[in-house]
This record gives C-alpha cells, structure tokens and sequence, in this order.
C-alpha cells in the first residue's frame, strides 16, 4: 500500500466559542462554519426569537415544558440559565456528527462549556472572545439593534461575571477586528486539528513508513 493511502485519520473535536453578549460570537461562529468544515450545533432555546433569526438555523425555539422535557430525558448534552432563559444542546446530532469523524462548533456560554469539558476534556477546545471594551461592547449591543433596551441593560450586567471566567478557557481572543479574530480562530482550529493525540491510525503508519523499501 502506497504511504499516502495509510495517510491517518483524525477523532472529531468540539469546539467552543464563549463571550459576553454582544463580543462576536455568533457572528464568529457563522463564518467559521461556512469554511472550514465544521457542523454547528443548534441549541434550542426558551428564549423569544429575535427579528432576524430563523427557527432551526439559529436555534429550535421551544417553550419550557418542551426544555424541562429534553432536559428529564437526558436529551441534552449540556444546558443552563442564561440571562434568564433556558438553553442547551441537543446530544443526538453531536453525537452524530462527531461519530462520523466531523468536527462541532458551539456557541455556548461558560456553564455548559464546564459540563462538555468534564465529559469529554480531551476531545475539546474552548475559546473565550473578549471585547476591546466594555464600551465598545455596549455599542455593538445597541448598533445589532436585536434587543429591547432592558434586555440589553440585563446583558451588559451579566457582562463582568462572564468575562470572569476567561482563565477557564484553552485560548482567549480580543475581537477588535473581525477578520483578525477570524483568522485567529482558524489558525487555532487547523493547529487543534493536527494534534498527535487526536490522530487515528498513527501507530501504523509510522511502521509502514519505516518498513517501506526504497528502490
Ligand atoms: N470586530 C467587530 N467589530 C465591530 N462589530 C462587531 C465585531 N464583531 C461583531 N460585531 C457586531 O457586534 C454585534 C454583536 O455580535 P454577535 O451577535 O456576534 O455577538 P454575540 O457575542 O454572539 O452576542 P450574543 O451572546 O448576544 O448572541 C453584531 O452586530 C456584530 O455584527
Ligand atoms: N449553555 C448554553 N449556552 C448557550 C446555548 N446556546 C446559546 N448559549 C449562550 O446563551 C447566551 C445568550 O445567547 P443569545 O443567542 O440569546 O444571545 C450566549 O452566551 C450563548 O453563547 C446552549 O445550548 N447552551
């Protein structure tokens, strides 16, 4: 067999995007997905759809008696609070995509970032976006122009806790400029992915290169 062919596979990761609201998450995770091969998990969600979102890309949106439910059935791989709504994501398609040897994008905050890592730590890279500053964060909130003003007050309150938790992250990006913050990102990704202990298949193919006879 030609040493290419041997060439090793690789286990799928997940990896996580988390940030105060309005850091650049989403917009993050959108453009990283439509390049680089990656399955995003839709969470669902008890929170009110926003004008721009669409049900099943953005997020299932379901009421709390349909959350509580999936939550009993241990159909969710992680869930949480997250300014006062329920969120969490679906276990079967993770466990799918990562089963086929894809790997998964989240956008998810620090509390189910903590219950994915202690499932599965080695499987798992987690980046934290940080905003140039808070007033710039509070700007982006209000140039999205998604929420209603109390909802944007209760975010930008929730902002300080959540950026406290930026030491429990693998890698931490400051999103001044998007495009920077994007090629970061991927640079990260493409280094996690061509990890030695996530090959599949090493051991072998390091023999065959050693047993192969010249000419
Ligand atoms: N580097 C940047 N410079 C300027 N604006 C940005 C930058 N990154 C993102 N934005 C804008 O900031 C706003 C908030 O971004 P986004 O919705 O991606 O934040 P988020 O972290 O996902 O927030 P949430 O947690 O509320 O969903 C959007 O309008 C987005 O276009
Ligand atoms: N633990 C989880 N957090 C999630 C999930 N989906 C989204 N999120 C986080 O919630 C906040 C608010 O999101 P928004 O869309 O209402 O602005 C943000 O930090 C998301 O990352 C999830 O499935 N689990």
């Amino acid at each position: 067999m030609a040493a290419e062919t041997l060439h090793p596979a690789r286990r799928g990761l997940m990896l996580i995007l988390s940030s105060p609201s309005g850091a650049g998450k989403t917009t993050l995770t959108r453009n990283l997905k439509s390049e680089n091969n990656l399955d995003l998990s839709i969470s669902v969600t008890t929170r009110a759809k926003r004008p721009s979102e669409i049900e099943g890309v953005h997020y299932r949106f379901i009421d709390r008696a349909a959350f509580d439910a999936m939550r009993q059935h241990n159909d969710l791989l992680e869930w949480a609070e997250v300014h006062g709504n329920g969120y969490g994501t679906p276990r079967k398609e993770v466990e799918a995509s990562l089963a086929a040897g894809r790997d998964v994008l989240f956008d998810i905050d620090w509390q189910g970032t903590q219950q994915i890592v202690k499932k599965a730590r080695a499987d798992v890279v987690t980046i934290f976006i940080l905003p140039p500053s808070m007033a710039e964060l509070r700007s982006r909130l209000i140039r999205r122009a998604e929420d209603a003003e109390d909802v944007i007050v209760k975010r930008l309150a929730n902002a300080r806790d959540e950026i406290a938790r930026w030491s429990q992250y693998d890698y931490v990006i400051v999103n001044h400029d998007l495009q920077t913050a994007y090629e970061q990102i991927k640079a990260i990704l493409t280094a996690e992915r061509l990890k030695r202990s996530r090959a599949v298949g090493l051991n072998d193919f390091v023999d065959q290169l050693l047993t192969e006879q010249l000419p």
